[in-house]
């Protein structure tokens, strides 16, 4: 089976002339021979450009290929221009699967005699089929007695087999392409493979989906901005997961929504606001934004409302890749590149021993012409993108949630301007980057802190005695290990100390200040005010 797959994949690719994608001197002579040779597996499409083709092969080869490809248009930091836009055109358009075999599915996952227990009437015609699943409408009974109009996604049967064999396949495939590819360290085609592994076979687990939706529901509750629908958490399996049916317009409609009178500008400042706030304040995005996924609610088109599905791919963000993001943005936007390259020094993005000068010329010379343009017409998406380019070539490792991150950037920032050209995204995105980059320094962060810190201590503290204890009755070499908990308990309770008394004499040095510059004495209340500085900057080294 994997060598009838192996050949009917190499075939293909012979069939649609894609060894021209690799030059000449690339290929060893034995291979140059066998195409010479292999005269039944003739280029069939030579009036295409390399890109179509290869975009026709994926097409062929099926979902786990279309869906690669899908994947690799949004890799504009590893592939030319014109591939990429190509590639960007795929569409998984898939004969759907008998919707008696999805009753079945959704029978057996959820253990019903019959659909009718639960769910009245199925419709046993998909409302939507895509490569992996397809979507069913029907009424879910309640056990309140209640009727709620839902929707069923099933994943196709036998999909995970064929999915993992092609996986492997592929895996070979990078192998050898690491191999003999002169440029493929610099295309590590292993780990885009490895990567795509993880985002496919997630994409399979609607349990993890459900997970996802429920999460970032929550995030959004009583959002004028974003709805996600309600999902029946009870009804849902690994292959089955049941959610509340929306009746939005699709995002891409342009003509439906401004018949209906939707503010644009509000809603393509609202789509803007929606990502970041996702970015900055819960770490935790949608990250698959196609407009495919995107909806506007009906109801009061003047204060308009997004609607999201398919939660299958989110990003997640640390509070580092936060404070990279936000202070970077605020940087470059300042045209300050010294500021970026420092920055990635002092995050240990890129190498200690990177000359930062240096560093600077390559981030200015490539960031420099997009500034040529007004603000409001940058591109954020295309500023991180060369940053992580020019990044790269000073060592500094990609991190895949920044990657996903810029790629839904992008697909935002052209969702925006699609629905209302004159958006300015600098504009909209500023309040957001400043403000948390400013809640990040002074007093309130060194309280947030303290505040996060105190359940901590609360719960550690009780356990000093018993590990100081239990420290006694080791051995030397596990007292040692203990002694080390110890101390740095000790040292992060100090240094939280350390911080409470600092940030308490600053706050009494600026009230005092305030109050004697009240009464007029200025001499007081500024040393009063250098007072407060100082133990703010004591705060913050603590
Ligand atoms: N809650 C819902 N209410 C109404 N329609 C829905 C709902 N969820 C999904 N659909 C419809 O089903 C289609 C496919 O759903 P979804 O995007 O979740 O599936 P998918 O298999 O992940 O597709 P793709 O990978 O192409 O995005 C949607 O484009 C939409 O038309």
């Amino acid at each position: 089976m994997r060598i009838s797959r192996f050949y009917q994949i190499q075939k293909t690719m012979l069939q649609y002339g894609l060894d021209e994608l690799l030059p000449k001197h690339w290929q060893p002579w034995y291979a140059r021979l066998f195409r010479r040779c292999a005269f039944w597996l003739r280029n069939r499409y030579p009036e295409h450009a390399v890109g179509a083709r290869l975009r026709l092969a994926l097409q062929s080869l099926g979902p786990v290929w279309i869906k690669f490809g899908q994947m690799l248009s949004t890799r504009r930091d590893l592939l030319p221009a014109a591939l990429v836009d190509e590639l960007s055109i795929l569409q998984d358009k898939v004969a759907p699967f008998p919707g008696e075999e999805a009753q079945q599915l959704i029978e057996q996952a959820l253990a019903l005699n019959h659909i009718s227990d639960l769910f009245a009437d199925f419709d046993v015609t998909p409302l939507a089929s895509a490569s992996i699943a397809q979507v069913h409408t029907a009424q879910l009974r309640q056990d309140d007695g209640r009727i709620a109009d839902v929707v069923i996604k099933v994943i196709r049967p036998g999909i995970r087999k064929q999915i993992l064999a092609d996986l492997a396949l592929m895996d070979s495939l990078a192998q050898i392409a690491a191999r003999f590819l002169p440029d493929g360290k610099r295309l590590r085609p292993r780990e885009v493979v490895a990567e795509y592994r993880k985002t496919i076979l997630d994409e399979l687990d609607l349990q993890r989906e459900a997970a996802n939706a429920i999460q970032l529901k929550r995030n959004f509750e009583g959002s004028d901005s974003l709805y996600i629908p309600l999902v029946y958490a009870d009804h849902c399996r690994n292959n089955v997961m049941v959610m509340e049916r929306i009746y939005g317009i699709p995002v891409s409609d342009i003509p439906a929504l401004q018949a209906q009178g939707t503010d644009m500008e509000l809603l393509a400042k609202r789509g803007v606001e929606v990502f970041f706030t996702q970015v900055f304040r819960d770490s935790f995005f949608h990250a698959d934004m196609h407009p495919g996924n995107i909806f506007v609610s009906r109801e009061h088109p003047d204060n308009p409302l997004y609607i999201g599905i398919d939660c299958g791919i989110v990003g997640t963000l640390n509070a580092e890749d936060k404070r990279y993001l936000a202070e970077n943005f605020v940087a470059f936007f300042n045209r300050d590149y010294r500021k970026v390259a420092q920055l990635h020094l002092d995050s240990g993005w890129v190498p200690a021993h990177t000359k930062v000068e240096e560093f600077e010329s390559a981030i200015r010379t490539v960031c420099e012409p997009i500034f040529q343009k007004p603000l409001a017409e940058i591109s954020f998406g295309q500023v991180l993108l060369n940053l992580f380019n020019t990044a790269r070539r000073f060592e500094m490792q990609v991190q895949p949630q920044l990657v996903l991150l810029q790629k839904t950037l992008l697909y935002i920032e052209g969702l925006g301007r699609q629905l209302y050209p004159q958006l300015d995204l600098w504009k909209t995105a500023k309040p957001f980057l400043e403000n948390w980059v400013k809640q990040q320094v002074g007093l309130p962060a060194i309280w947030r802190q303290v505040k996060e810190n105190l359940p901590f201590w609360a719960e550690k503290m009780p356990q000093m005695p018993e590990l100081f204890h239990r420290y006694l009755q080791q051995g030397p070499q596990q007292q040692q290990a203990l002694l080390l908990q110890l101390q740095q308990l000790q040292l992060q309770q100090q240094q939280s100390n350390r911080q409470i008394i600092n940030a308490i004499l600053a706050a009494a040095s600026v009230i005092s200040a305030s109050i004697t510059l009240n009464q007029g004495n200025t001499w007081l209340s500024t040393t009063l005010g250098l007072f407060a500085a100082f133990f703010v900057i004591k705060a913050l080294l603590a």
